[in-house]
């Protein structure tokens, strides 16, 4: 592949510690309100936390827990859920992700339908915690 190609395909990737995941919201999804199933979301939450720790550590990570979830709106079958992922405090091996769903469809205007904070843990080879080597963030933002 060509430089140039290269040098475009990274400029279109979230940059390191963030990510974006969109995802259609297709019935296979839904509950039998026709709306997102709440595990349906939080998988996907899960998995825009992950990709953002993962960027961030360089190293394999594994969820440790979740601190809070909240669904604010309900997502309809055919909505498009844009969620985005950022690495708000960065430990030793350890690392706090939020994440922000927002739902859009052709009439209706963006809105935040679901939010989460997530703790993940830089892993080594035998699935023990290990320092994470980045200078993103160094110093907590919890209040
Ligand atoms: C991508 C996936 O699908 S992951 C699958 C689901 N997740 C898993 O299977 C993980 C299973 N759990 C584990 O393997 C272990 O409990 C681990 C790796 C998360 C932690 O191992 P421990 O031996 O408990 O780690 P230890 O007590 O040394 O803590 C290591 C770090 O993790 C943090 N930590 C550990 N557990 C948690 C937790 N539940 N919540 C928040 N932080 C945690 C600690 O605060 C510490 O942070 P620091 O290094 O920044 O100071």
């Amino acid at each position: 592949m060509g430089r140039r190609i290269l040098r475009k395909l990274r400029s279109m990737t979230s940059p390191q510690g963030t990510s974006e995941l969109q995802e259609l919201v297709l019935p296979v999804m839904a509950n039998h309100h026709g709306t997102l199933f709440a595990g349906q979301g939080l998988q996907l939450m899960a998995k825009a936390a992950f990709l953002a720790a993962r960027s961030l550590a360089h190293r394999e990570v594994v969820m440790g827990g979740v601190t809070g979830v909240e669904f604010t709106a309900p997502i309809p079958v055919g909505y498009t859920l844009t969620l985005r992922a950022w690495v708000s405090r960065v430990g030793c091996s350890s690392m706090t992700v939020c994440v922000s769903g927002y739902t859009e469809a052709p009439a209706a205007p963006p809105e935040e339908a679901l939010k989460g904070v997530f703790e993940m843990v830089a892993i080594d080879g035998k699935g023990r915690p290990t320092a994470i080597e980045s200078n993103y963030m160094k110093q907590e933002f919890r209040s």
